[in-house]
């Protein structure tokens, strides 16, 4: 099948190499010219594990393409995807202006019959809304269909969900035009659920917000264990095991962060407020996120007896979680921001970014980091981190703290250097 898809972020890209692997045909636009450049040069502009390989590969078999020209695209491919951005806006609902920018390019350009997939995260009736407005631009009923197919993949792992997904949601109107959607995914052995479009715009929503919950539920158990002097981790590998609660998303650490669970959260919330529904649950869930950096503050200040002035931190990881270069709504930045705020000192080190923050000098190694500091913080689980030689830690610090923020330290090691371990919900 000949396929155009419009955002080569970590969507798109991750997206368009898969359907080109599996054997389609795929233009893969950006309005971004140096982000294009860059891939039609064979530089990837985001870090995401094997995804290089795919794209060089698919690009040298003559399947993948990448290019600027949104409109020349559109003409060529009778199957559009839309995977643009979905921000969040100023009250927290989802921000269409890229969608509507790209329904815009079409409207100016559809002559024939198009089928056009929302891959991007809408909110619940965008489907809806979309039809109406290819319609009011004049757009003839018959040249087109809508179909809702959200994306489940997360990114660190995004080429291997995306071979592998738990499902794939089609939500169509007309049953033919599911179909073709379904055709595309030909060669991925998953279950495919149909459903009408809202339903399908629903599920994505519905499952990062119980996700979310997921996480702010162990979150703040993990704080009552705190509390008691219990460990989480072991609480919830108990939880898990319930096959009815599952074992995985029930990690604590200093909160969930990234460009989807944030903000679809917030959407949700929003998008039910415009049918005057209140949201309660999910509004403490956003809640219990949003204190939990200052509660695991309140613990490293109690360890060290200060956090001013005369407090250095060091802090490893900034990106949202590890295997992946995004710091979009990161809770290690937001945890530098809060340490910078109390004027702290603050060193840091990621093993892929260095984001210019105020008040924070980035080292060139872990290691580098922690020279001199007070206390540790690993605000992300990067592999390196766990495996890195303590006794030299201790060589290098100053005090002797180290917090956990993501509960992937081994404790023993820690403490057998002679350093202080606190975890999030761990005695
Ligand atoms: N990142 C994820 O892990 C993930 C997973 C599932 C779903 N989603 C959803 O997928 C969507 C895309 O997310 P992302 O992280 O890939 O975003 P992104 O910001 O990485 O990429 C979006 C791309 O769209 C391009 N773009 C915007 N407007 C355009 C236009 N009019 N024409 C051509 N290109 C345009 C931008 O230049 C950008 O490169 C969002 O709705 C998001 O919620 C994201
Ligand atoms: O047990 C856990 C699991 C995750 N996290 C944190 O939660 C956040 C989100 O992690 P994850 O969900 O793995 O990352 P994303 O890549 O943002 O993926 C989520 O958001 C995507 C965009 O909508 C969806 O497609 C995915 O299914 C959904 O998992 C990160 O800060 C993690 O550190 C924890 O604290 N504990």
């Amino acid at each position: 099948m000949n396929l155009c898809i419009v955002g080569a972020g970590y969507v798109g890209l991750t997206t368009a190499a898969v359907f080109a692997e599996l054997g389609h045909t795929v233009d893969c636009v950006d309005r971004d010219e140096d982000k294009i450049r860059r891939l039609n040069g064979g530089d990837i502009p985001i870090y995401e594990p094997g995804l290089s390989e795919l794209v060089e590969q698919n690009r040298k078999l003559g399947r993948l393409f990448f290019k600027t020209d949104v409109e020349q695209a559109l003409r060529m491919n009778d199957v559009i995807m839309i995977a643009v951005g979905t921000p969040s806006g100023q009250d927290g609902s989802a921000d269409l202006v890229y969608v509507r920018s790209v329904l815009s390019a079409i409207a100016d350009t559809l002559s024939r019959y198009k089928i056009i997939i929302m891959k991007s995260t809408v909110p619940p009736g965008t489907g809806e809304w979309a039809r109406q407005f290819l319609l009011d631009r004049g757009v003839a009923p018959e040249l087109f269909d809508i179909v809702s197919n959200p994306e489940f993949l997360r990114e660190g792992t995004a080429i291997y969900d995306t071979f592998h997904p738990d499902r794939i949601v089609i939500g169509a109107s007309n049953p033919d035009a599911a179909d073709q959607v379904r055709s595309l995914y030909y060669g991925i052995d998953a279950a495919v659920l149909i459903t009408g479009r809202t339903e399908a715009e629903f599920i994505k929503y519905g499952s990062n917000a119980f996700l979310a919950t997921k996480l702010s539920f162990i979150n703040e158990l993990a704080r009552v264990c705190d509390a008691f002097g219990a460990d989480i981790t072991k609480v919830a590998a108990g939880v898990g095991m319930d096959n009815r609660i599952g074992s995985r998303f029930l990690q604590a650490g200093i909160g969930y962060g990234g460009s989807c669970l944030p903000k679809d959260v917030a959407a949700l919330i929003a998008a039910a407020a415009a049918k005057e529904q209140d949201l309660t649950l999910l509004k403490a869930v956003a809640g219990v996120n949003h204190t939990q950096i200052d509660v695991y503050l309140r613990k490293l200040s109690s360890m060290i007896g200060r956090l001013n002035q005369t407090a250095h931190v060091a802090v490893w990881g900034a990106t949202f979680k590890e295997n992946t270069d995004d710091i979009r709504s990161s809770q290690a930045i937001a945890l530098m921001e809060a340490l910078t705020k109390q004027d702290c000192l603050v060193t840091a080190y990621d093993p892929l970014v260095a984001p210019s923050l105020q008040g924070v000098a980035w080292k060139s190694s872990a290691l580098e980091a922690v020279k001199d500091a007070d206390a540790l913080i690993v605000a992300t689980g990067w592999e390196e981190f766990v495996h890195c030689d303590w006794e030299e830690v201790k060589r290098l610090m100053k005090g002797d703290v180290v917090l956990d923020g993501r509960n992937v330290l081994n404790q023993a090691d820690i403490r057998k250097a002679g350093l202080r371990y606190a975890g999030v919900g761990r005695p």
